[in-house]
Formats: C-alpha cells, sequence, structure tokens
C-alpha cells in the first residue's frame, strides 16, 4: 500500500506505514491540546518503530477556522476527506446553547454514521480523585451515537411546528398530558432497533474478546418505556440471539424464576458464570449513577443511549480525575470510520493560554493507535503518562488537587511525556 489511505478488507482495518490521518484541530482549547497532542504522537511513533513507520496529518477544517476560511461550520470537504481515509481525530468543536446551529461535534458522528461512541474510564495511579477508590473503575462506555433525542427533532415554543405537533398529540392520539400546550417547545426522541443492536452487538464483542465479566445496559426503562425500556428488551433478544453460548442474561435469569424460581435462577446464573461466560445484566439511569459511585467494581461494560451516555461519560470521568484525562472514539465497526476525540469540550475560559490538560485528545490518540494496529506506541504512550504523573509534573487541573505537585503548562506537560517515553 503506498498511496497513504487506510483502508477496510473484509472486516480488518489495513494501515500503511505512512497512513494519511485529517485532524480537526477544534476550537476553544483545541489548537493548544492538538498541538502538544500531534507533538507526543510523532516522537512515540518515531522513537517506537525508528522512521519505518510515521503519519502524514493532513488538517481538515470545522468550526470556527473553517468558519473563517470558507463561510461554513462543517465544509462539505471534511466530510469527504474523512469519508475517504477512514480515521481521523478531532479536537472539540462549540455548540451554540439555546439556538443556532446544531453540533459539529453530533453531525459528524451522524454524517458518517458512527454509531459507537466507545469511551473507556480507567484510573492512573496518582491522578487525584474526590472518591475513596477511584482504583475500582474500570469500565468501558458504549454510547449510542447517532439516534435519541441527539437526531435533532426539536421545534421552539411558538412556532407553527411546535403548535401542529401539540394539536396532533392531543386531538389524533388523545394525549392529556402535556400540562402547558400553548407554550411548550416538544422533542422527539427516536430509538430503534437497528439502532440499538448494532451498539449492543459491538459492546458485547468487545467484552467477549476483551474477556471483561459483564455488559450493563443502563436505561430509564421505567418511565420511557417504549424508547429506552425497548433498548433493554431489544438488547437482551440480541444477546441471547446471537451470543446465546458465551453469554447469560438477566431476561434469561427472570423467566427461570418464573418457571422454576429463585434458587433455580441463582444457580444457572452461577453456573453460567463459572463456565465463564459473560453476564448481560441491566440497571435502571438514576441509581445506576449512585452505583457506580458506591460499588464501581460491579460495573465494566456499560451499553446505553446518547443522552444516558454523554452524562454518564462525564460523572465516570470525574471518578477518576476529571475530564481532562478522559479520552473516546467515535466508531462504525461496519464502515472502518472513525473519529477519534476528548470526552471534554472547548473550555473557553482557558483558550490560548497553553493551560489545559492534553492528556484526553493523547489518550483519544492511543485509542486511534491501538484500532490502526500500531497497540505499540499506545502503550509507549501510557507508559510515559504513568511516569509523569508519578513525577507529580501535571497540568493546572492535577496540580491544584496535589500535594507537592510542580504545575507544567499544556505545551510543557507534551515534552514531559516526550522526555519519559521508553527507549
Ligand atoms: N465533543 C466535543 O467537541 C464537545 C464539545 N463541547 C462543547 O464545548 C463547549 C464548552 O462546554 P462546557 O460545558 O463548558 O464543557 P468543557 O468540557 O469544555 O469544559 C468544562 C470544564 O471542564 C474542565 N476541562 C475541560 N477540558 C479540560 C482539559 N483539557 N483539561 C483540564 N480541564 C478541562 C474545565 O474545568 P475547570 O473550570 O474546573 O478548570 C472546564 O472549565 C460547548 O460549546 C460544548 O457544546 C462539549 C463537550 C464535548
Ligand atoms: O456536541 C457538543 O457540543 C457536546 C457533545 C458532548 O457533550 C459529548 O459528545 O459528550
Ligand atoms: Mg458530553
Amino acid at each position: 500500500m503506498t498511496d497513504g489511505k487506510i483502508k477496510i478488507v473484509d472486516g480488518t482495518l489495513m494501515t500503511p506505514d505512512k497512513p494519511i490521518i485529517p485532524f480537526i484541530e477544534g476550537d476553544g482549547t483545541g489548537p493548544d491540546i492538538w498541538r502538544a497532542a500531534q507533538r507526543v504522537f510523532d516522537e512515540a511513533v518515531k522513537k517506537v518503530y525508528q522512521g519505518k513507520r510515521a503519519i502524514q496529518w493532513k488538517e481538515v477544517l470545522a468550526g470556527e477556522k473553517a468558519f473563517n476560511q470558507t463561510g461554513s461550520w462543517l465544509p462539505k470537504e471534511t466530510l469527504e476527506i474523512i469519508d475517504e481515509y477512514l480515521i481521523a481525530i478531532k479536537g472539540p468543536l462549540t455548540t451554540p446553547i439555546g439556538g443556532g446551529f446544531r453540533s459539529l461535534n453530533v453531525a459528524l458522528r451522524q454524517e458518517l454514521d458512527l454509531y459507537v461512541c466507545l469511551r473507556p474510564v480507567r484510573y492512573f495511579e496518582g491522578v487525584p480523585s474526590p472518591v475513596k477508590h477511584p482504583e475500582k473503575v474500570d469500565m468501558v462506555i458504549f454510547r449510542e451515537n447517532t439516534e435519541d433525542i441527539y437526531a435533532g427533532i426539536e421545534f421552539p415554543e411558538g412556532t407553527k411546528e411546535a403548535k401542529e405537533l401539540v394539536d396532533i398529540l392531543q386531538k389524533d392520539f388523545g394525549v392529556t398530558s402535556i400540562r402547558f400546550p400553548e407554550t411548550s417547545a416538544i422533542a422527539i426522541k427516536p430509538i430503534s432497533i437497528e439502532g440499538t443492536q448494532r451498539l449492543i452487538r459491538s459492546a458485547i464483542e468487545f467484552a467477549l474478546k476483551e474477556k471483561r465479566d459483564s455488559v450493563t445496559l443502563v436505561h430509564k426503562g421505567n418511565i420511557m418505556k417504549y424508547t429506552e425500556g425497548g433498548f433493554k428488551n431489544w438488547a437482551y433478544d440480541l444477546a441471547e440471539k446471537e451470543f446465546g453460548d458465551s453469554v447469560f442474561t438477566w431476561q434469561q435469569y427472570d423467566k427461570i424464576k418464573e418457571s422454576h424460581g429463585e434458587k433455580e435462577a441463582n444457580k444457572a446464573q452461577a453456573d453460567a458464570l463459572a463456565a465463564g461466560k459473560l453476564l448481560i445484566k441491566d440497571s435502571i439511569a438514576d441509581i445506576f449513577l449512585q452505583q457506580i459511585l458506591t460499588r464501581p467494581d460491579e460495573f465494566d461494560v456499560v451499553a446505553t443511549m446518547n443522552l444516558n451516555g454523554d452524562y454518564i461519560s462525564d460523572a465516570l470521568a470525574a471518578q477518576v480525575g476529571g475530564i481532562g484525562i478522559a479520552p473516546g472514539a467515535n466508531i462504525n465497526y461496519v464502515t472502518g470510520h472513525a473519529i477519534f476525540e476528548a470526552t471534554h469540550g472547548t473550555a473557553p475560559k482557558y483558550a490560548n493560554l497553553d493551560k489545559v490538560n492534553p492528556s484526553s485528545v493523547i489518550l483519544s490518540g492511543c485509542l486511534l493507535f491501538e484500532h490502526i494496529g500500531w497497540p505499540e506506541v499506545s502503550k509507549a504512550i501510557t507508559s510515559s503518562l504513568e511516569t509523569t504523573i508519578a513525577k507529580k509534573t501535571v497540568t493546572y487541573d492535577f496540580a491544584r488537587l496535589m500535594d507537592g505537585a510542580t504545575e507544567v503548562s499544556c505545551s510543557g506537560f507534551a515534552d514531559q511525556l516526550i522526555q519519559n517515553l521508553p527507549i
């Protein structure tokens, strides 16, 4: 392969030695963290492969920089290039609140049908955390990334669309529970069987491959019975139908309990787990948010819908030291397209101050390197991050909570990471 394009052949990514990888710098603190990250990536690749391999970075535009240069917030060319080169990495992009253009981050996920938002959450020794046992957190979030409230079907209060929808709901569907029909804005939440099942398939395949203990389906199906409740039911059905020999589900547990009693159900579950089967269980979202704090070691892979996944990502990131160290990836496992990005946003108050922690985008790069079959690079960077944190040389977010820390800038932290790369 000489054209620098990463390709997907029979479901396997083929990476040339000098792949072209598009990047979006991002808004706000995006340029600071991207500059720092790019240097760390290049030095790590050079050190690991001794010049045999290198990334050819290709800038593509989105957000403010794109608007200033082209008049478009998300130029068509950006989507076409990412489509062509399959794998990209991005900094955060600003989304206005309460009006203005829709989220560009969400648009990229939807346009390229990146249906999995993968967000691993693990603890790095020495990182300051608000909980007593952050080391017990080792979860991987599979957040559905293309539907739910994020589909953007929403109409402002007072518009013709909102009025007509309220009319249809009241007159045609007999809805009487819209408390203030004259002044309601209206949103619609689509959750589908296909959208649910392709997410769950990916989560279970990942859990089996990585020998994880369980997949927890997080939903609010007691209240949203047919959307979030549907998600839970379709997920269990898929697990049993496609992974029957390798999993035991709480849906099976309930059926055994109903027909043979609780003792038999407990025995069936214990036998299945002793045989190394993957447990598929579920949790209602509110109690889940309590239990990830009180008993985090009971959760492993977490599969959920778009909005829950958004909330859960930031909540779990806080437990292991915050959003400065929270990586992510948006992936379509079928087409091979993937965009790697931090969980956090643009942190605008710190823009151009060379201050924030670049670890989230750097660890997103580690996910990228693993994804393209260069795990050695990911290991080298992760090891350097561990060493650097152990030396207490950290950015402001960790330094303010750490005794005896040396605070460094965003670029200074990248210097430290480069210096601490293993030989
Ligand atoms: N995928 C994406 O591109 C995302 C984009 N956004 C967008 O970003 C904008 C700002 O969103 P906002 O809600 O303020 O959330 P942000 O994640 O941008 O920032 C919130 C706070 O998190 C902390 N933080 C964020 N990034 C870092 C970092 N790299 N290092 C250390 N601390 C960090 C800072 O905390 P402190 O003040 O304590 O120092 C910051 O003030 C919005 O337009 C939003 O839509 C939001 C999320 C994801
Ligand atoms: O698109 C945005 O501005 C916010 C997205 C977000 O919060 C996320 O993906 O976690
Ligand atoms: Mg978010």
